[in-house]
């Protein structure tokens, strides 16, 4: 039995992972769960699966979720120090990372060092110290197994390949909503139409990002450190339909893909089960599969995914720079403090005044990023 551990249990990764888990329950279980803020939703996850520890944000949600749950066997942490015991849960295999954002970093580092293998959907870990995450991964022979799914597609489409054969990856971007917006549209996004994306059932901050592109800049990075292959090597194609996942073209011009239909449950399960492949409730394709289309990303509308390939040339600590001021930016955005096309214009504000350094340890890393964050709010009180 393949003992799990969940950072971010209730979010859409989370809650789609425990759906995985459901089909499955003599082959894996949960046993440390970590939430935000939805202490309810974690308290029927409690109920359900007996884990041995969780953690919740606030001290507050943790005395009360304390006093619910009563003498259950679930011990309740709260904060980083929750975050870390749960990342480093003694007898757990594998940590699905699905907090949303650079403060899932710190209790990934965590795990790797407890010798975890990660199932990792949080793509800002790599975005901010993708070096070094994948240097200590390295160092502690534990597995980092990709569940974004153009991710998944890529690792799929590489098993058994030479990576001297890898001409290029070719990564699908479903466009976002407002791919067929012109200037004057954009100018009048507001939250509610940003977070319908077309495809996907997604958190609030990852869908603001696939609607900038920022998406797909950042899974670029991701990529860059998951597969060790330049920028120059990694094209990003807008398919709209998101059944191809992703591609990989090798240097004779052969090019194989993966394809499926949009549902996170398939890579999350690939990425707990590998290499097994066993059936669950995800839905095949209907065939023939008809009319799918590619078109080249608009870089002019879309400023963000050009600010990623540049933050992502430059290195150091530009790209946590990156990651950090775009944290920022969408929840301005969210809360209407500034528009959406200004999310790229602050974005870039603060990569310009960033001296990029050579980072060596987590602690690097994090001062770049808080750096960041402060100056993005102070930019956005005088100039927005
Ligand atoms: N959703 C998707 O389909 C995909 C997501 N990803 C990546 O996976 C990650 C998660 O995305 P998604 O599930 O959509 O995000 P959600 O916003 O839906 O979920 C985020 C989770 O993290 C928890 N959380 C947030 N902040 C903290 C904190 N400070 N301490 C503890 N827990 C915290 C939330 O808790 P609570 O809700 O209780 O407050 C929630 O459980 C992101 O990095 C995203 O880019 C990648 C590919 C696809
Ligand atoms: C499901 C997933 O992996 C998301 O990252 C998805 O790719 C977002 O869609 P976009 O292609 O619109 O960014
Ligand atoms: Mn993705």
């Amino acid at each position: 039995m393949k003992q799990l551990a969940i950072l971010g249990s209730t979010g859409s990764i989370g809650r789609r992972a425990l759906q995985v888990v459901d089909n499955f329950p003599d082959d894996i279980k949960p046993v440390a769960l970590a939430a935000g803020k939805n202490k309810q939703l974690l308290l029927e996850q409690v109920k359900k699966y007996r884990p041995r520890l969780v953690s919740l944000q606030g001290e507050e949600d943790a005395r009360w979720l304390q006093r619910q749950v009563g003498n259950r066997k679930t011990e309740i942490f709260y904060g980083q120090e929750g975050l870390l015991a749960v990342a480093t849960c003694p007898g757990v295999d594998t940590v699905l990372t699905a907090i949303s954002g650079a403060v899932g970093l710190g209790p990934t580092v965590a795990a790797i060092r407890a010798g975890k293998n990660i199932a990792l959907a949080n793509k800002e870990t790599l975005v901010a110290a993708g070096e070094l995450v994948m240097c200590l991964a390295h160092e502690y022979r534990v597995n980092i197994r990709p569940v974004d799914s153009e991710h998944s597609a890529i690792w799929q489409c590489l098993h058994g390949e030479d990576g001297n054969n890898v001409a290029r990856i070719l990564l699908t971007a479903s466009g976002g909503p407002f791919r067929r917006y012109n200037p004057e549209q954009m100018a009048g996004i507001t939250p509610a139409m940003a977070l319908n994306h077309p495809n996907w059932e997604m958190g609030a901050k990852i869908t603001v990002d696939s609607a900038t592109l920022m998406n797909k800049g950042l899974e670029v990075i991701e990529a860059r450190w998951l597969f060790g292959i330049n920028y120059d090597n990694i094209k990003v194609v807008i398919h709209p339909q998101s059944i191809i996942h992703s591609m990989v073209e090798f240097n004779d011009g052969s090019v194989l893909a993966q394809m499926g239909v949009p549902d996170m449950r398939l890579p999350i399960q690939y990425a707990l089960f590998y290499p097994q492949r066993p059936a669950g409730d995800v839905p095949k394709l209907q065939w023939p599969v008809t009319d799918l289309t590619f078109e080249e990303p608009d870089l002019e509308k879309f400023p963000s995914l050009a600010l990623a390939y540049r933050a992502g040339r430059i290195g150091k600590t530009m790209p946590a720079v990156l990651n950090a001021a775009n944290e920022v930016a969408v929840h301005a955005f969210l809360t209407g403090r500034i528009s959406f096309m200004s999310i790229p214009e602050l974005v870039a504000a603060v990569m310009e005044e960033h001296i990029p350094v050579t980072y060596n340890s987590l602690e690097d890393i994090l001062e770049a990023d808080l750096w960041a964050r402060g100056r993005a709010d102070e930019i956005i009180v005088d100039k927005f």
